[in-house]
Order: C-alpha cells, then structure tokens, then sequence
C-alpha cells in the first residue's frame, strides 16, 4: 500500500491542496483568495479557519478523512534560521508559529493547518524546507546600520525545487552551477544559487528587491521612515503596508497579475505603468543577482505563477536575456517537494529534524 500523503501550502494569495501516494501526485488544487477576502482578516492568524475550512472542503469533495493519512505536510514558516531539511511539527515551532515570534506570513499557518489535520487523523505533521533556509554569505548579510543584518526569507521550497529540477534536466548536479532563481508570485523572490548554495537573495517581506503583486519592495527608506512617523503607524500596519497591502494591490486594488493584465489591455494607462514598472524592477533584481558569482551565471530560472504570463517573461527575457539562457518553469513546485520531504521520513530514507527554536 503506498502511503497517503496530504501536502498542504498556504500561499500570501491561494491555498494549494496536494494528495500524494508516495510520491505520485493523485490531485492537487489551487484555491485563489482575492484581496478582498484577505482583507476580513486582521492578522493572518485570523485567516486559520478559513483556510482550514477550505481543506476541509477539499478534504470531504474527496471522500477523504484526516485518518486517511500517513502523514501531512505543511509549507514551513517563519522561524529561526534552519538548514534545508524535514522537520517533525512540535510544540515549540508551533508557538513561534502562532505568536508570529519571527514574523508573520502565510507560510505561517502550513504547519498549524497540518498539525490540526495530523492530531485528528493520529498521524505526524512536518514542514519541508521552510522560507528561513539561511545560506547567505557573511558579506551578504551587512547593510550599511550595524544593527541592521540581512535576513534569508524566500521562498526557499519552490526555488531549491524548481533549481534541482532543472538541473537533473540538464544532467547537471545541483551543486555544480550557478544558478538565478525568480521566484515570481504574490510575493518575490530573487536567489542566487551558487554551487547548490543560496547565498543571496532578498527578503521580500522586509521591503527588499522588486515589488510585486502583494509586497512593498525596495523603497526610498527616508521617505518610508517619513510616512511611518507622521502617520504613527503601529507594527502591524507597517508590516501591512510592506507585505499584503505592498506593490500592485497598494497601486491597482489587486493581487492578480492576469487582472492587471487584462486592464492593460483595455488601456489602463495607470495599469500599463505599474506593471510595466514591476518587470523592471524584477529584471534589476535579477541583474544584481549575478554579482555573487562575478556574472558566471549558467542560467536564470523564472518560476512561480506570474512566470505563465508570456507577456511579462518575453519583456523579463529582453531586459536580462544579457546575463544568461533564461528558462522558464512557470507554478511551483511546492507541494511535490512537501510530499517528497515527507516521503523521505517516512521510508527512513532521512531522519526528521527537530526543531529547537
Ligand atoms: N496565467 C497567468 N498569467 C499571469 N499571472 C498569473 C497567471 N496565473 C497566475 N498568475 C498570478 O500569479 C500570482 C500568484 O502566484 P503564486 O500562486 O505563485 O503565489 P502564491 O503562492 O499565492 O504566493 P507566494 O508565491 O508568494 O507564496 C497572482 O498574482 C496570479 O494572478
Ligand atoms: C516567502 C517569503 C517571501 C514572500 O512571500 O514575499
């Protein structure tokens, strides 16, 4: 009998269900949540049982139980800076979880959401290599305030996927190139990939690297300090404004890029200019990208749902078509690599991490 796995990945605009045996994917949905939706709740804490009811739809449409399962995976959160791994769901993760202890994001509520299921079916909970892999160099890290350090927050899951695939395609070890990752979805992540090491990459929820359809981005930091003080904004909100209320949902009222594209089309001159100016912005980071490795980048790899867009990978190409071959994986990875991680444990192939907080 193969083992049933439930892979369960909370993105910043969907949530996307995975039902595995093994490692074959049985079905997967992508349930998108609008702007509007999100906006009911207040923290993403608040949007547990919500989400939980859309699984547990999903769950019941299937004829499926939380018994069914050998295990549920969930995407990992923020947390203490971790190495790439499966890790069991204990208690510790989950109070940083749900206290926000290291920020808050979607990815968040991956492991809360299995561990609910794994507790009602008896079976254990994991996270795969959760958004706070840290591979950065020492030098990556310092910003121009001591008391400033540099953080690896990315989508860490998708890119490693998705880079690990791509190099099998190519019959190349991972850890044998060089690699740009754009990670292009409600938020984004733009990773260097230096022989299988992320050793830079910006940290989308902190207001670095291209904005996109929820975050922020790099902005000018006096002018955002400014509006903070004379706004006297509490955390919350400016973590907000950041990620969730950043990029083109602050401009255009919408998360959803085939939306922006649709107004463009129509000739939404306001439309064409933010979108225009998000490429751009994503193709500067992608430039910057390639100094880690002194520009020797065998490939750059645009993946995540933005990348179906033709239009918007066409105009990438011309703009970084420079630095290397740019291959594109468009969607993600994410609840494959959650099952395979689980998988993994499962058959003792690799032994759970623990998390220690
Ligand atoms: N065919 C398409 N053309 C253009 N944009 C698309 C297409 N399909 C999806 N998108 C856009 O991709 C974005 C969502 O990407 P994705 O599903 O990777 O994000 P997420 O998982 O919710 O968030 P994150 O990747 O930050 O965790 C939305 O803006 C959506 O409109
Ligand atoms: C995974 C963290 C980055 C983001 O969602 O913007």
């Amino acid at each position: 009998m193969p083992y049933k796995i439930l892979t369960i990945n909370p993105g910043s605009t969907s949530t996307k269900i995975g039902l595995y045996h093994d490692t074959e994917e049985i079905l997967t949905q992508n349930i998108s949540h609008s702007a509007e939706d999100l906006a009911a709740f207040s923290t993403i804490t608040d949007q547990f049982p919500y989400r939980l009811e859309k699984i547990n739809a999903f769950l019941a449409g299937q004829n499926l139980k939380a018994g069914d399962f050998a295990a549920i995976v969930g995407r990992g959160g923020l947390l203490k800076p971790l190495v790439s791994g499966t890790y069991k769901i204990n208690d510790m993760m989950l109070d940083d979880l749900k206290h926000n202890r290291y920020g808050a994001h979607a990815c968040n509520l991956g492991a809360i959401l299995a561990d609910m299921i794994a507790k009602q079916g008896g079976c254990p909970g994991y996270i795969v290599d959760p958004v706070v892999v840290d591979e950065l160099t020492p030098i990556a890290r310092v910003t121009g305030r001591p008391e400033i350090v540099r953080k690896s927050i990315f989508h860490a899951l998708n890119q490693k996927a998705v880079a690990k695939r791509f190099a099998k395609s190519i019959n190349r070890p991972y850890n044998s190139l060089n690699l740009i990752v754009a990670h292009l979805g409600g938020g984004i992540s733009v990773g260097c990939h230096a022989l299988g090491e992320v050793v830079d990459v910006n940290n989308a929820l902190d207001g670095e690297g291209p904005f996109s359809p929820e975050r922020a981005g790099t902005m000018p930091a006096g002018q955002f300090a400014e509006k903070v003080i004379s706004e006297n904004l509490d955390h919350n909100s400016v973590a907000k404004l950041l990620a969730g209320k950043g990029g083109l949902v602050a401009h255009l009222g919408t998360n959803d890029v085939r939306e922006v594209e649709r107004r463009v089309a129509a000739g939404d001159d306001r439309a064409a200019i933010v979108y225009q100016a998000m490429i751009y912005a994503i193709a500067k980071s992608i430039a910057a990208a390639a100094v880690p490795v002194c520009g020797k980048v065998d490939h750059i790899i645009l993946t995540g749902g933005i990348a179906y867009s033709e239009q918007l990978t066409a105009k990438l190409k011309d703009y970084i078509g420079f630095i290397a071959p740019v291959v594109v994986l468009p969607g993600e990875n994410e609840l494959q690599a959650l099952a395979e991680g689980a998988y993994r444990v499962l058959t003792g192939e690799e032994a759970a991490k623990e998390y220690k907080g």
